[in-house]
């Protein structure tokens, strides 16, 4: 009899383990928790390399962050790998869905590349002093002038250093089911630098991930790496044509490898 009491005791955690908003946070928290232990182990090992800050960094946080996909159930599948067959700097763009782009990003991640991020960032505790170890870029994006001309320091500096830049012109999260109208700065630098841009189209995660619904499967993702677009020539009134053009081949690539997504399990939700 004195045992009967604890059946409910045991079936709430049960319960809890099956519905699919406690495997959401259990996976969001521990991504969470698990990045920041990496980070931790990271920092010390990238200022024993470096010595500080430096691009070449990434290429350790690069293959610390390899294995996270497998614990929580995503695989990528890459395609367009002769796309980033590139001599020298190009600046990367891509769409923007959620904090586990940091996974596909690290999946195709090139040598000498870093990313722009908003500055809020750089106070997310270890992952924040690891980007700025990885020579992440800070901008703040409400002060569009301060952003602008941090952008255009780095257009010089991917010059003078040989670097890549990742930029997400979406300049925000989106997971809407579509690309959010593109923001110009990515295409200002690269113009400004006069280098390549390489389009890249992370599939949507509508299909095992969905943050209102709280929920998250295995899955998987299709990572497109396009053509590269040239700049050479280009000044600033052509971003504008630039912006649009690039737009438009993300925009039908995200539609096409949305679309045929293999599915882990269970319907596609909307
Ligand atoms: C082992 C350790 C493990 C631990 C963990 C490891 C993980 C760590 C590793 C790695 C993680 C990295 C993950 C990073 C993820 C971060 C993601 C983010 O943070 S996304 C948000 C920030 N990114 C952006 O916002 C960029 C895109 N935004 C822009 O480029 C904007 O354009 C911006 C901010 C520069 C300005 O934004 P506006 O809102 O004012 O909008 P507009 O329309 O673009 O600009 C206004 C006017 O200014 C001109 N303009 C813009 N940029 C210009 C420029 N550079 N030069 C001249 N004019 C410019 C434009 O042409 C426009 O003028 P006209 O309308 O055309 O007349
Ligand atoms: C104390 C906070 C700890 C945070 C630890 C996070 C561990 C995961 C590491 C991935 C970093 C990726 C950063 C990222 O993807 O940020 C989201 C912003 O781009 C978009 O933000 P917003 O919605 O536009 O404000």
């Amino acid at each position: 009899m004195d045992v009967l009491w604890m059946v409910p005791l045991l079936l709430i955690p049960l319960l809890m383990w099956t519905s699919g908003a406690f495997v959401f946070y259990f996976k969001k928290f521990f991504y969470v928790a698990w990045m920041m232990c990496l980070a931790l182990l990271a920092i010390p090992l990238c200022i024993l390399k470096s010595g500080g800050r430096d691009v070449e960094n990434m290429r350790l946080i690069r293959s610390l962050v390899r294995h996270v996909k497998y614990l929580l159930g995503l695989r990528f599948e890459v395609s367009g790998w002769e796309h980033l067959q590139t001599e020298g700097p190009y600046v990367i763009i891509s769409n923007h869905q959620s904090s586990l782009d940091v996974l596909g990003l690290m999946e195709i991640l090139p040598d000498r590349c870093t990313m722009i991020a908003k500055k809020e960032l750089i106070y997310a505790g270890t992952v924040g002093l690891i980007c700025w170890l990885g020579g992440i870029v800070f901008i703040n994006r409400k002060k569009t002038s301060d952003a602008k001309s941090v952008m255009a320091d780095a257009a010089e500096t991917m010059l003078k250093d040989q670097i890549r830049l990742w930029v997400f012109p979406e300049g925000t999260r989106n997971q809407n089911g579509d690309l959010l109208p593109f923001k110009k700065g990515a295409f200002h630098l690269a113009v400004q630098a006069q280098v390549p841009i390489i389009p890249v189209v992370f599939s949507s995660y509508r299909s095992f991930y969905l943050r209102k619904e709280k929920q998250f499967k295995s899955g998987t993702i299709r990572l497109k790496i396009l053509p590269k677009i040239e700049t050479k020539g280009l000044t600033s009134d052509d971003v504008s044509d630039l912006c649009d053009k690039s737009f438009n081949v993300m925009h039908s690539a995200f539609l096409e490898t949305s679309s045929s997504v293999p599915q882990s399990n269970g319907p596609v939700s909307h």
